[in-house]
């Protein structure tokens, strides 16, 4: 078809001045009303309105402002532009045409969305309720709302979910509420249809990483609009899944896995949020000023190209982390073991390599953002089926404070002292720290505490699983995400 066919053209009153309005096959809207302009309906239009002999045209059009002699990429803006057709026939013929031109989208059209009021600054009610809805209301999306209303609520909800009336799953919070969607969708009976549900994110928590590595990935801007956008447009893309094994409980990851430096800055830090923000540079500061090595052996199965790294080695002891198919339940957190299992991998006759202690970091990613302002694994995909493994082993303290504020561009995967290789599985070890043995760390997986060793921050507080062995493996494109392209 001639992509500049045109499908409608009538002479209208656009916001008052008599002009020619026509819509092409290609999904552009074109007048010549002060200059030419072009509206893409893919892009710039989430929906129109109907008001008497008026048609209101939903609009959403990037800016791109002026700053410091520079352009500022993406600022979006909302507006209206309404036309009125010369006739009633012509009225009902561009709302047809313009009906059947967003139909054919495949845009989803009723959305089940969580809102945690109590993510990140709290702002999470009024992002939804002044950014987010105006905007899924001017596309025509139905909404079903729930607030969270404590920890593991959301997860609750997904597990008995009736999905029939749903075309995606979004989360107006941080990426905590995210993870414990894609827990709750995999324990399901039904979990393998389930996991197919595609899952939105709008960033309005603290860790906001998935959606900075979504709209980052395409260059736009980390916004509230943006994020909004990306889920309306309706395009998905696959999403690997980490499922973190150890005997018959399991957690499902879509981000992160960290020991050690990381999680011990994540976690500790807990004790001066007072601070805001700086709480995280200042204990980092801390903590690289103390610096602790951690014992422990990492056994993994490299990706093609990473089979240097570590030295060979069998696939350690798998009784002891691989789960049984009895239908144990071990805690509120852990998984049922009639929902799903994790891959199916025959862990026995893989290339194995182990890397052993001490270390001073070690983190598992799954996306590139860690947070808004940290990007711990430039190199990682949304869905190539393995994990980037970033590791520390010795660095001395002046390297590794610069190496710390590199990771805000990623640059620290450049550094000699850093080891930045992709995994397909992964057994960690982990062990006591260098030089205090009686004292243990902190596994930290998408934000939260997975296990906490003797002598750690609040070791008393009981984790899902314990400070011992535990197993990660991908499996890829498991979930869907809704992304910008
Ligand atoms: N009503 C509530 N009260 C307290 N906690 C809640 C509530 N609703 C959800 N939560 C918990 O808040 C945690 C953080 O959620 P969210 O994803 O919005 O933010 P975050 O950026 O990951 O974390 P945070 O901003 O708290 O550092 C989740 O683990 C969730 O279980």
């Amino acid at each position: 078809m001639d992509r500049t066919a045109v499908i409608i053209s009538d002479r209208v009153n656009v916001n008052g001045t008599l002009t020619q309005l026509s819509l092409l096959a290609d999904g552009r809207l074109w007048w010549p009303e002060g200059g030419q302009r072009n509206l893409t309906i893919e892009k710039e239009l989430l929906g129109f309105a109907v008001d008497g002999p008026n048609i209101t045209l939903k609009t959403i059009v990037e800016t791109a402002d002026g700053c410091c002699g520079g352009v500022t990429r993406g600022k979006l803006l909302r507006s209206d532009v309404v036309f009125r057709p010369s006739s009633d026939e012509s009225h009902r013929l561009w709302c047809q045409k313009l009906r059947e031109f967003i139909d054919s989208l495949e845009r989803p059209k009723s959305l089940f969305v969580f809102v945690n009021p109590f993510g990140g600054t709290k702002s999470a009610t009024d992002i939804f309720l002044h950014q987010v809805k105006p905007l899924l209301e001017d596309a025509k999306v139905q909404l079903t709302v729930q607030e969270t209303k404590h920890q593991l609520h959301a997860k609750q909800v997904v597990e008995s979910l009736d999905f029939s009336n749903y075309d995606g799953i979004v989360c107006v919070s941080g990426d905590g509420i995210l993870v414990e969607v894609v827990n709750g969708l995999l324990q399901r009976q039904d979990w393998d249809t389930a996991i197919n549900m595609p899952l939105g994110v709008v960033p309005a928590g603290t860790g906001n990483g998935m959606a900075k590595s979504l709209l980052d990935s395409v260059g736009d801007p980390c916004t509230v609009p943006n994020a909004v956008l990306a889920i309306i447009r309706g395009h998905k893309r696959p999403l690997d899944v980490a499922t973190i094994t150890q005997g018959e409980t399991r957690f499902f990851s879509v981000l992160m896995l960290a020991w050690g430096l990381v999680a011990d800055i994540d976690i500790e830090s807990e004790k001066y949020r007072w601070m805001g923000s700086a709480r995280i540079d200042f204990y980092a500061l801390t903590r690289i000023i103390n610096l602790r090595h951690y014992t422990g052996c990492l056994y993994f199965v490299p990706a093609p190209g990473f089979e240097a790294y570590g030295e060979p080695a069998i696939y350690p002891e798998s009784s002891t982390i691989r789960g049984s198919n009895s239908d144990v339940i071990d805690g509120e957190n852990s998984v049922k073991l009639k929902g799903y299992q994790g891959p199916e991998i025959d862990l026995d006759n893989l290339v194995w390599r182990v890397l052993s202690g001490p270390f001073i970091s070690v983190w598992l990613h799954n996306v590139p953002w860690g947070s808004e302002n940290a990007k711990p694994a430039p190199d990682a995909k949304f869905s190539d089926g393995y994990l980037d493994l970033i590791i520390m082993k010795n660095c001395l303290k002046l390297p590794l404070l610069s190496i710390m504020s590199d990771l805000s561009k990623g640059d620290h995967v450049k550094s000699p002292y850093v080891m930045y290789l992709k995994v397909k599985v992964m057994v960690l070890e982990p062990g006591p720290r260098l030089r205090d043995q009686e004292k243990e760390g902190i596994i930290d997986a998408d934000g939260e505490v997975l296990a906490r060793g003797k002598g750690s921050y609040k070791c008393e507080q009981k984790t899902l699983m314990a400070y011992d062995k535990l197993q990660i493996t991908v499996d890829q494109g498991l979930a869907t995400l809704f992304t910008p392209i």
